[in-house]
């Protein structure tokens, strides 16, 4: 069942989502991929699929994927964010994730969760009906 995800990952993460992404590009291409602004460019470069770039990052992107959830059009979320270094926008980084929160949506912070989320047939054979809030 084709879904929508997004890839977002901080500078010193980009390296580890396109080693990541390059690895599932056979799932991944089966699906809508859109991204922040760098991460996306970098990824159709290295996948060579169409991606929906947003902005990047700093200047607004996780809030236009924060917009999606909110607008229930996304499915899930790859964010490789970075836990040694600030970001300037770092009140964005955080409401992205708390809306992943609130919307129950399925959100992948390292290669570990990613590669199980990616696999999993829960997920990606349309069996499992995640519970999205009534608000
Ligand atoms: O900053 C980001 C996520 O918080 C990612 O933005 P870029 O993909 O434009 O680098």
């Amino acid at each position: 069942m084709k879904k929508t995800l997004a890839l977002v990952a901080h500078d010193h993460k980009k390296p580890e989502l396109i080693h990541w992404a390059t690895e599932h590009k056979l799932e991944l291409e089966k699906h809508a991929l859109v991204a922040t602004g760098t991460t996306g460019g970098l990824l159709h470069k290295a996948l060579n699929l169409p991606i929906t770039c947003f902005k990047s990052g700093p200047l607004g992107g996780d809030q236009q994927i924060g917009a999606l959830i909110a607008e229930g059009r996304l499915d899930c979320l790859v964010f490789f964010w970075d836990p040694l270094n600030p970001a300037p926008h770092d009140p964005d980084v955080k409401a992205l994730l708390r809306l992943c929160s609130v919307w129950n949506l399925p959100v992948a912070c390292n290669t570990a969760t990613a590669d199980m989320l990616i696999t999993s047939p829960l997920f990606f054979e349309g069996t499992y009906k995640r519970d999205i809030p009534n608000i």
